[in-house]
């Protein structure tokens, strides 16, 4: 298990991001070149089952062992009016992943993947990123460490989600602060706002950029001061199973824009990520191309907590039993290409 001690050691490892196992790609590489198939007609398919080969580091890759985590956290900044729902329904929420009531819910089962769910301090919401850090440094770091708990060695995949209401808002104040770029270019209708609910938030993002971004010295303090625990959670997550080479399948809007902060320090930190969606939030396909991903399925999904990663653990699923189960050339007796 992974636990940063504190902000120089979280630091320390994103700088120092193992990479994927070589010798396994190319092994995998060798098995996908004798498949009864013209070579890359299963097309992202087979850059799927290599993938998972380099960070599992075997030539036939698994999805046995797979985990949805869903962190949850409430932000000071919903007072500002800027979600179309109130501050209670996270709470709510909570409540409805625990007795199976999601859409996670079905999707994880859906996908064979087990659920944790993992809630933080929702009685004591961030404090306010227009007027404040969101969180203290012992705060974001315990944050970021409920993250790394929720990562076991030896899992196939790990997939990530969140729910926060009013969380939209942090999560464009991240981008903007990691990418550059105006409010507008990152704020979006998230749960439903109308036109007057967009501008409050593009207002909370400028206002926050303003009073925090000279101080945005690395990933650490920027996830300290523009995000909330659920986004550092989903932060430390994602750097846990780099250091475990666990590979991670990202969410939608929020999701991906945890991880903003360390891909601007580390551009190689989204190489164990795959993006399951572009999310119909507007900031998305931006943020996509600025973390250099790209989604799996565009489905106009805007739900998050995780349902678009387990949605496209399916393809997972698929790209996988593929690679493992097809007989060779040799053993079916095909003919290979002229
Ligand atoms: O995943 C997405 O792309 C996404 C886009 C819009 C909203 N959400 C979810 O809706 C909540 C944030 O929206 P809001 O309007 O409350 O900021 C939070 O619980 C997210 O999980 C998620
Ligand atoms: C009902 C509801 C469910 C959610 N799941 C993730 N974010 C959400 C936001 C709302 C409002």
């Amino acid at each position: 298990m992974i636990r940063f001690d504190n902000r120089a050691a979280f630091a320390a490892a994103l700088a120092d991001l193992p990479v994927p196992d070589t010798s396994a790609i190319a092994a995998a590489a060798e098995r996908q070149a004798a498949l009864t198939k013209p070579a890359g007609s299963l097309g992202r398919l087979e850059e799927i089952a290599l993938f998972m080969a380099g960070w599992q580091g075997r030539d036939r890759p698994e999805a046995q062992r797979l985990r949805a985590a869903i962190f949850a956290g409430n932000h000071g900044v919903a007072a500002r009016g800027v979600s179309a729902f109130p501050a209670e329904v996270t709470v709510q929420m909570v409540a409805n992943f625990r007795h199976g009531g999601a859409a996670i819910n079905a999707l994880a089962a859906a996908c064979g993947a087990e659920l944790a769910v993992v809630p933080l301090d929702l009685e004591r919401p961030t404090d306010d990123i227009c007027t404040e850090a969101a969180m203290s440094e012992t705060e974001c770091l315990a944050a970021i460490n409920a993250g790394a708990a929720a990562v076991e060695p030896g899992l196939d995949l790990l997939l990530l989600g969140e729910m926060g209401i009013a969380n939209s808002t942090p999560a464009a104040a991240l981008c903007a602060q990691s990418f550059g770029g105006a409010a507008d270019h990152w704020v979006g209708r998230g749960t439903g706002v109308d036109g007057h609910g967009l501008a409050r938030k593009a207002q909370a993002v400028t206002l926050a950029l303003a009073l925090h971004g000279p101080h945005c010295g690395d990933a650490f303090e920027t996830l300290r001061r523009l995000s909330g625990r659920e986004i550092a959670a989903l932060a430390g997550a994602v750097l846990a199973a780099r250091m475990l080479r666990v590979p991670v399948m990202l969410d939608g809007f929020i999701g991906c824009a945890a991880v903003a902060p360390l891909a601007k320090d580390n551009p190689a930190l989204t190489g164990h990520c795959l993006a399951a969606h572009m999310s119909a939030e507007a900031g998305h396909e931006r943020l996509l191309r600025a973390l250099a991903l790209d989604p799996l399925l565009r489905l106009d999904m805007r739900l998050g907590e995780g349902s678009g990663a387990a949605v496209a653990t399916q393809i997972v699923r698929s790209a996988l039993a593929a690679h493992a189960n097809m007989a060779t050339f040799a053993e079916a007796a095909v003919a290979g290409a002229l």
